[in-house]
């Protein structure tokens, strides 16, 4: 059986960059990967109808917290069997983004904190009524928002298929959404968590989260 590691953090800190160094080195230590993407774009109807809400279709939907909650938590319900799939073929299966993003951008919007009424939601509605694996360890990925947002806008002007969406947009938003992300960690929120800079070292990550027992793991700096 497969370990499950998830990267969280806020749009922009690097997450995708990190799952594909992360990825290169375990391959590279003969050990089988797989990387999934939340929300999955062009495989979900759920995760298109979201990103395109974002986009300013679908009329109010975007509007309403719980609604869009719901798309990515009915995104990741799907592929619940897969990552279970996954698992068992694996050594470790990868997900850029899982259940806390929702959880951290929904206590956000509501402006309510880690320990408020919707990241219990989102577990009860997630983990509990819709059984998606719970990871073995999950990843903050803390930059600062500013530096974040910076690469957000970067990735904007460089790519027009890359238009930023609402909540891109949103500082604020951001600004929330890390902190909540931050309680969630120092909480140990469903899982052990390993909160990295954007200045970690992605091999010696690679080696400590694949050599260390998930309840040991130690905080890089
Ligand atoms: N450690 C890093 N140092 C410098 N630039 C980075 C680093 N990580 C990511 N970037 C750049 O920042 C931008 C956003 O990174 P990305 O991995 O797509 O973020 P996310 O998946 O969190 O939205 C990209 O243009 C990427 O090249
Ligand atoms: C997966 C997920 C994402 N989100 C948010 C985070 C992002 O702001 C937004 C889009 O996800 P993101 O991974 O940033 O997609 P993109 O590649 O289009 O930038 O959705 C949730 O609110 N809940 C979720 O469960």
């Amino acid at each position: 059986m497969g370990r499950l590691f998830v990267i969280e953090g806020v749009d922009g800190a690097g997450k995708n960059t990190l799952a594909r160094r992360l990825v290169s080195a375990w391959e590279r230590d003969g050990l089988d990967v797989v990387r999934v993407g939340f929300p999955r774009y062009d495989r979900s109807i759920h995760a298109d109808l979201a990103a395109e809400a974002l986009h300013g279709e679908h009329g109010d939907t975007s509007g309403s917290v719980h609604a869009m909650a719901l798309l990515f938590a009915l995104d990741r319900k799907d592929a619940a069997g897969e990552i279970r799939d996954l698992l068992s073929c694996n050594d470790i299966v990868l997900l850029d983004r899982y259940v806390a993003s929702n959880a951290a951008y929904t206590a956000a919007r509501l402006e309510q904190s880690a320990d408020g009424e919707a990241v219990e939601w989102i577990r009860a509605l997630e983990f509990e009524r819709f059984g998606v694996p719970v990871p073995d360890v999950q990843m903050l990925l803390d930059v600062p928002v500013a530096l974040a947002a910076e690469r957000a806008a970067a990735r904007e002007s460089a790519d027009a298929a890359r238009t930023r969406d609402a909540y891109e947009r949103d500082g604020s938003l951001q600004s929330r959404t890390s902190a909540v992300y931050g309680a969630l960690a120092a909480s140990s929120w469903m899982s052990p968590w390993q909160v990295v800079t954007a200045e970690v070292d992605p091999d010696r990550l690679a080696a400590e989260l694949a050599n260390q027992p998930s309840g040991e793991l130690k905080v890089t700096p």
